[in-house]
């Protein structure tokens, strides 16, 4: 009975937890998005401005903004930060040499005032493919125990399986005072 009412009241419940899903141009990030709304992988193609979904897992709603991370869309993603509680940063794993440029904007993101009280998750995308870098290399490269304002997790994933994102959402969730 106590969780059917949890179902219920999750339905007309106004509280929306805003997420962004941020990352370097063919990260996975579109992909992220629709394997959590339609548990499907979708054919992508680069995003030019944002996605918006609301999804509903474990009756938390969020309201996830996926933004496109072409070169060129990178000065646009503060634009999203206002009311951000989680940013979820896509990293393709086997992009070695662009991985400075993802820690380059990470830090430029988190300088800002508007993202001071979220919350980071970090997903090393792409586990599947030969020569992927572990979660816990990228860790290291990124100097992610550096942080201390923002809380973070780092989750190794592949987002074409779904494995490892739902681990990312319930860290996610278990950040989320109820
Ligand atoms: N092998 C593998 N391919 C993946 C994985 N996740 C995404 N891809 C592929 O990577 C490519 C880019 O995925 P998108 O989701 O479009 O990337 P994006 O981060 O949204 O890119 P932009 O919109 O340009 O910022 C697509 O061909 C995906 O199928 C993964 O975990 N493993
Ligand atoms: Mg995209």
């Amino acid at each position: 009975m106590g969780l059917l009412f949890a179902k219920f009241w999750s339905l007309f419940s106004s509280e929306e937890h805003k997420v962004i899903i941020v990352g370097l141009d063919n990260a996975g990030k579109t992909t992220i998005l629709y394997q959590f709304l339609m548990n499907e992988v979708v054919h992508t193609s680069p995003t030019i401005g944002s996605n918006v979904e609301e999804v509903l897992w474990k009756n938390i709603r969020f309201i996830m903004w996926d933004i496109g991370g072409q070169e060129s869309l990178r000065a646009s993603w503060s634009t999203y930060y206002s009311n951000t509680e989680f940013v979820i940063l896509v990293i393709d794993s086997t992009d070695r040499e662009r991985l400075s440029i993802t820690k380059e904007e990470l830090y430029k993101m988190l300088a800002f005032e508007d993202l001071k009280k979220s919350f980071l998750l970090v997903y090393a995308n792409k586990q599947d493919l030969k020569g992927a870098m572990t979660a816990a290399e990228i860790s290291y490269q990124l100097n992610l125990t550096s942080i201390k304002e923002q809380g973070w997790h780092i989750q190794g994933c592949c987002a074409l399986t779904g494995e490892g994102l739902y681990q990312g959402l319930d860290w996610i969730g278990s950040r989320i005072k109820r």
